[in-house]
């Protein structure tokens, strides 16, 4: 199994596709948040950076969940990167993002699924998240995208999560400078794709990953339901397109949840 300290800014770089070669690169064996860490300064930032912890102490996740970790477990990274807005362009970023990481392990041959709006699923399980956090600037607005990606998940970490997660265990043995600058390559090619043309065009690439397409659906807010349809995929702007008896409703994240409608 490869660690956290097998990584290498350098070879990193060096595995890169040409898109992401002008990617600044951090790495550190602990922090509290690699998001927090970069929103703070991103505005001061002198172009994309990538930061990579070994562990998290603070980790977060979407609606003020934590996000926990152990060292060597899993792939904690955030990309700062700067887009040219406006800030409500940006809707569909977390879903183009999931949808880069899924297809990049896909073609490591890892399939996995989206789950709307931004969590990769292996076996109906959770097996990464994403958190973008956005802060504007007089040049733009400078999005922070946390990935967490479960590489392992020994027994404790999965009862301190309270619910049963997955991971990808098998890219925990490939090369993790490699992996990095796959996931990297492919993630920089659709953020400079997404900053000329929103998420449109990415409609179908998503849709074809979508984990839940066609089956019964509840949208919950705060644990209360707030609508049930089947699951018809997303539309231009990234919002999940739900049918219901009223026809067809657009759903946009926010902090709602969606689950199975049999959960
Ligand atoms: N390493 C981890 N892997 C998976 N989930 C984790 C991990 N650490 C913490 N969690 C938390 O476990 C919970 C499971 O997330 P899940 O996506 O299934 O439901 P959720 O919290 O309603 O998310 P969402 O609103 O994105 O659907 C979340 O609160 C998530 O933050
Ligand atoms: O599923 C979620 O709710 C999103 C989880 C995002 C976790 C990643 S780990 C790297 C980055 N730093 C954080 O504090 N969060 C993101």
């Amino acid at each position: 199994m490869t660690k956290h300290s097998d990584l290498s800014s350098a070879a990193i770089a060096a595995q890169c596709a040409t898109g992401a070669a002008h990617v600044a690169i951090e790495i550190v064996d602990e922090t509290g948040s690699t998001n927090a860490d970069l929103l703070a300064r991103c505005t001061t930032l002198a172009g994309p950076t990538l930061r990579i912890a070994g562990q998290q102490t603070a980790g977060r996740g979407r609606a003020g969940r934590p996000w926990l970790s152990q060292a060597d477990a899993s792939l904690m990274f955030s990309l700062a990167w700067r887009f040219k807005g406006p800030l409500q362009h940006m809707v569909g970023l977390p879903l183009a993002v999931g949808m880069a990481l899924a297809e990049t392990m896909g073609a490591l041959g890892m399939p996995v699924q989206l789950k709307w709006p931004n969590d990769l699923l292996r076996d109906g399980k959770k097996l990464a998240g994403i958190l973008v956090e956005t802060q504007q600037s007089p040049d733009g607005v400078w999005a922070v995208i946390g990935c967490g990606i479960n590489l392992l998940m020994p027994d404790a970490l999965e009862q301190q999560i309270g619910r049963s997660v997955s991971a990808v265990p098998w890219l925990a043995q490939m090369d993790r400078n490699a992996l990095v600058a796959a996931l990297l390559s492919r993630l920089a090619g659709v953020l400079a794709e997404f900053d000329d043309t929103g998420f449109a065009p990415f409609v179908e690439r998503w849709n074809g990953l979508h984990a839940w397409q066609g089956q019964q659906v509840k949208i919950l807010d705060n644990g209360q339901l707030l609508q049930q349809g089947i699951a018809a995929g997303v539309d231009q702007l990234g919002r999940l397109q739900l049918r219901t008896d009223n026809g067809l409703a657009a759903v946009m994240s926010g902090d709602v949840s969606l689950r199975l409608a049999q959960e």
